[in-house]
């Protein structure tokens, strides 16, 4: 075998504060399944850094499940190395190994004749953990997911949705606390606004846990939402770009990543931003009771064309504008039901989608409790269209590698030149 393209890996020490995760280095991999002419895999070198999440992305049969998989061992590698946290763990214990891996599958792989309970307390029983610590462990679990553990630590998988039953597999790959987590399409059984559910809460668990994840998905709004680093992958696992979600929306390598995207890349790009990233311009307020002249005097000085009337609590009622403040008498208490209104975390995407229906070009933000918080508005989103577009032209500092040393030259790798160098740019 050829020598190390990778001269050191970074120690454990080396990892940053907080982090929890370990790095991964798959050592020019191959892996050819028996009968098969081309390898599956053909000599990939990839970084997966410590604390980081990764998303493979790449046409059905390229190779993800499989590089996935290699990585706890499910699959064996024929040639190559993996190393966790600057050990090899291709010559180590599968089992041992994967104990200290977790792992999730598309409907969360639960085994039915257990408890929800049961299901997660898996590995911390392996591990010869005491009754207490697994009962605490798995109601903490729970909560981490947001299932109440009263209600659902006895159930069964049948007697949970989709959802709830995806949940307890994340709860269960994290159940000893392992500092790496392996996820093969997880979100790819449930319906679309229980997956951006999902995708919001992984988010949020993994800004607490900053595990190292890898995640294979079909779906490349989900690499974009959740990955730190995307590889895109074409057949036989060649490495066509290894970037930041800003950075392949704003410069895809070649056609073949273009046509992955797909269309309306600046749109995607929006996803990438957060109501709560951008600054909010301020209103006027109005109150239930108030004379709506004297609130249409304060706009008129102030400069603007509507006011923002809340309740006691601050929560946004209604927006009405000069004209029709000119109209009333007393300002109601009302509550608009058209109210064009999006929470803090809410994408950029999702603020704009708002700002459309609405038809106002703009939009009211709610912060915790539904309290207003300010508006946003068009000029905003483009602003930070412009910005993602600047951010994207800066080199990325501590880039990981990855690149194809194997000799499978595939029809779109064949024509950049990517097989055989690196992809990580
Ligand atoms: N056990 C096996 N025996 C023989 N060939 C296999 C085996 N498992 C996978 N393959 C082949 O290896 C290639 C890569 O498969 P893999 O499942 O890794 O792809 P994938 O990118 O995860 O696909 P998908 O997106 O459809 O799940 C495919 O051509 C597949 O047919």
């Amino acid at each position: 075998m050829s020598e190390s393209v990778i001269t050191s890996t970074p120690a454990p020490a080396a990892r940053p504060e907080g982090v929890t995760g370990a790095s991964i280095l798959l050592d020019q991999v191959t892996k050819r399944y028996p009968g098969q002419k081309r390898p599956a895999v053909d000599g990939l070198t990839l970084e997966i850094p410590a604390g980081k999440m990764v998303m493979f992305v790449g046409p059905s049969g390229c190779g993800k499940t499989t590089t996935l998989k290699m990585i706890n061992r499910l699959i064996e590698p024929t040639e190559g190395s993996i190393i966790i946290n600057g050990e090899d763990v291709t010559r180590m214990n599968g089992d041992e190994l994967r104990r200290k891996i977790g792992y999730v599958i598309q409907a969360g792989g639960l085994f039915p004749h257990l408890s929800v309970a049961a299901n997660i307390a898996i590995v911390p029983k392996m591990l010869g953990w005491d009754k207490a610590r697994i009962a605490a462990r798995v109601d903490e679990l729970l909560e981490m997911v947001s299932l109440d553990p009263a209600i659902y630590r006895n159930r069964f998988p049948k007697e949970l949705s989709g959802g709830q039953q995806q949940r307890v597999g994340v709860a269960r790959a994290l159940a000893a606390d392992p500092p790496v987590l392996l996820m093969d399409e997880p979100f790819g059984a449930v319906d679309p606004i229980t997956r951006q559910r999902l995708q919001d809460e992984m988010l949020q668990i993994q800004s607490e846990l900053h595990k190292t994840i890898v995640c294979v998905t079909h779906d490349f709004d989900e690499a974009v939402k959740l990955g730190d680093w995307i590889a895109v992958f074409d057949a036989g696992a060649q490495l066509v770009q290894y970037d930041t979600p800003e950075r392949l929306l704003a410069d895809p390598a070649n056609e073949f990543v273009e046509n992955f995207i797909g269309s309306g890349a600046g749109l995607k790009q929006l996803t990438l931003s957060r109501v709560s990233d951008v600054d909010l311009a301020e209103a006027i307020i109005g109150r239930p009771g108030e004379r709506a002249a004297d609130v249409l005097e304060r706009i008129t000085a102030a400069g603007h064309g509507h006011a923002v009337i809340v309740d006691d609590r601050g929560r946004p009622l209604q927006w009405p504008s000069r004209r029709q403040l000119g109209r009333m008498e007393t300002i109601s208490a009302a509550a608009d039901p058209q109210l064009p209104v999006v929470g803090m975390r809410a994408t950029l995407n999702d603020a704009l989608d708002t700002m459309l229906v609405s038809s106002a070009g703009a939009a009211l933000v709610t912060g915790r409790r539904e309290t207003f918080q300010g508006v946003i508005d068009v000029g905003t989103v483009m602003d930070a269209i412009n910005k993602a577009h600047e951010l994207a032209a800066i080199e990325p500092e501590n880039a990981p590698v990855g690149i194809n040393t194997g000799s499978l030259q595939t029809t779109a790798a064949a024509g950049t030149g990517a097989g055989g160098e690196q992809a990580g740019r």
